[in-house]
């Protein structure tokens, strides 16, 4: 094929589509063949970060160390293209590479970058503009599968819906490692716990109702109710698409800019996709979600992936030492010694145990940050077989093909670790603090129930604007 290249005249083709913390999503209006059904993933740049090293520069030594026995990451040249490499060498075999476009990279011009730039600054929200930039200095962006619209329409009248859900991390650790203090870690999901730091730093307004611990239990009454949960309170880890553009959650992960200001407006939009009453289709939709989550059974791969992490944070910090021949400064500060002290098993492996620990904390990692896309489309009884998965949906007899795919499979950079280490302390303190501004001293921290753990979280009520603004329905 020739190589593509795309130069500052293509720039208004390509739409602002959305935003993580890393990259800008553009998606396609254009005609061009290569491009249709695509969406373009282009690199940011934090405003704090004055050189651009993490995506010119090669794996750091350590990194290839941990990378080692996939050789091919290490073959390539820049970063950039070992974090492609990550996605299909090592992500895609945990996860299934039908459910996976890792995508193509693709030239494009420093002209084109800025006017992609220009173009998508008043569509992003605020406090992302203020962390990054597009990074002009790439030269390359990902071209991937549309995944809010079916691959190939049936029908030319065809609509098409999807959900975008970020399931986080589904289940409870058990290390020995962790802290007798943060025993808590152990009865309440990292996702519950976190809700009260973002809340107490004014990321959310509210508390979210959504626990993944639900998402990921494998019974199909409690999948049901994680889903209403997170059309309660979507936050940044659900959204739905119609056509290609989004109707509910929020933009780039910031104020819920939508077609759906309330639930009958939603309702409403639903009409050409289920055929129920009013005030009954999204409810029926939430159902046909909640379905197509647990036949799929993805949830069940995606979490033995996240399993990877099997020593905590608090254990694999140690490790992280090690693979970076440094004094281990959680030993020293914890006052541990580190060849007699509670971590001296850890402290003790032969480097490849070390970086096994470290590898897998970091692929799990991967896992607890992705997205999973479900797209649908309705079939007709004249239709052919389909190729794609089927379901029936009972409450209205409507069938529908679905397709599942995974997104944001990036590799995290080892020099994380740090940050992972105190961010999981800082979530705890908070946590810590809450039960004792709570006043209610003699409650056991692992007997607290989800409901009192909402009441007594301090949401820090001022004017503040926070992520999650304007909640639909409000
Ligand atoms: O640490 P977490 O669990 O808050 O996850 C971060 C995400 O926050 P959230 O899902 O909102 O809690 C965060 O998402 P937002 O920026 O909050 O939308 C990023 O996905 C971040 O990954 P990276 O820095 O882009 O590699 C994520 O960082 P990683 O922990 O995955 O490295
Ligand atoms: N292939 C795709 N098809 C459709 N929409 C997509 C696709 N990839 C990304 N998006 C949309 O763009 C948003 C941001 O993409 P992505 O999660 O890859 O960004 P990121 O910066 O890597 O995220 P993070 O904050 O997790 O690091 C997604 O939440 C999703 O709404
Ligand atoms: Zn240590």
């Amino acid at each position: 094929m020739m190589e593509l290249i795309l130069e500052e005249k293509d720039a208004s083709d390509w739409v602002y589509r959305g935003e993580g913390a890393a990259n800008l999503i553009l998606s396609y209006a254009g005609s061009s063949h290569p491009f249709v059904g695509k969406v373009l993933r282009v690199p940011k740049v934090k405003k704090d970060e004055t050189n651009c090293e993490e995506l010119t520069s090669y794996l750091s030594e350590h990194e290839c160390l941990l990378w080692k026995e996939d050789c091919d990451l290490l073959s390539a040249p820049t970063r950039e293209i070992a974090k492609h490499l990550y996605v299909q060498y090592v992500m895609c075999p945990l996860l299934g590479s039908n459910h996976v476009d890792a995508g193509i990279r693709i030239l494009v011009s420093m002209d084109f970058l800025k006017a992609v730039e220009r173009n998508t600054l008043s569509q992003r929200p605020s406090w992302r503009v203020d962390q990054a930039d597009v990074n002009t200095q790439c030269d390359y962006a990902l071209l991937i599968s549309d995944h809010s619209v079916f691959p190939q329409p049936l029908h030319d009248e065809e609509f098409s819906i999807s959900v975008e859900i970020k399931p986080k991390c589904g289940f409870l650790p058990c290390s020995r490692y962790i802290a007798e203090d943060h025993t808590i870690k152990k009865s309440m999901s990292r996702f519950k716990l976190h809700q009260n730091l973002k809340s107490q730093q004014k990321k959310v307004s509210q508390l979210s109702q959504y626990d993944p611990l639900d998402m990921f239990s494998g019974s199909r009454e409690r999948i049901k109710k994680s889903v209403k949960d997170l059309f309660s309170t979507p936050q940044n880890n659900f959204r739905v698409f119609l056509n290609g553009s989004l109707v509910f959650g929020s933009l780039g992960g910031g104020e819920y800019i939508t077609n759906a200001h309330n639930e009958k407006a939603f309702d409403d939009l639903l009409t050409s996709v289920i055929q129920a009453d009013d005030g009954m289709r999204t409810a029926c939709f939430l159902e046909l979600v909640s379905e197509a989550v647990s036949k799929s059974g993805l949830l069940d791969r995606l979490l033995q992936a996240q399993k990877l992490d099997a020593f905590d944070i608090e254990g694999a910090i140690h490790a992280y030492y090690d693979v970076v021949s440094q004094p281990c400064l959680v030993c020293k500060e914890l006052g541990e010694d580190k060849l007699s002290g509670r971590f001296s098993s850890l402290h003790s492996l032969p480097l490849d145990g070390s970086l096994k620990i470290v590898r897998d904390y970091l692929i799990a990692a991967t896992a607890k940050d992705l997205s999973m896309m479900i797209s649908f489309r309705i079939r007709e009884k004249r239709d052919p077989k389909s190729q794609y998965n089927v379901i029936f949906h009972e409450s209205t007899g409507q069938t529908f093909d679905y397709k599942v795919s995974f997104i944001d499979l990036d590799m995290k950079p080892l020099e994380k670790m740090t940050y992972y280490y105190e961010l999981d302390q800082k979530i705890l303190r908070c946590y810590t603090k809450m039960m004792k501004t709570a006043k209610r001293p003699k409650i056991s921290p692992s007997v607290v129930d989800k409901t009192s753990y909402q009441e007594k979280s301090m949401v820090v009520e001022d004017d503040s604007p926070t992520r999650d603004s304007a909640v639909i329905g409000a």
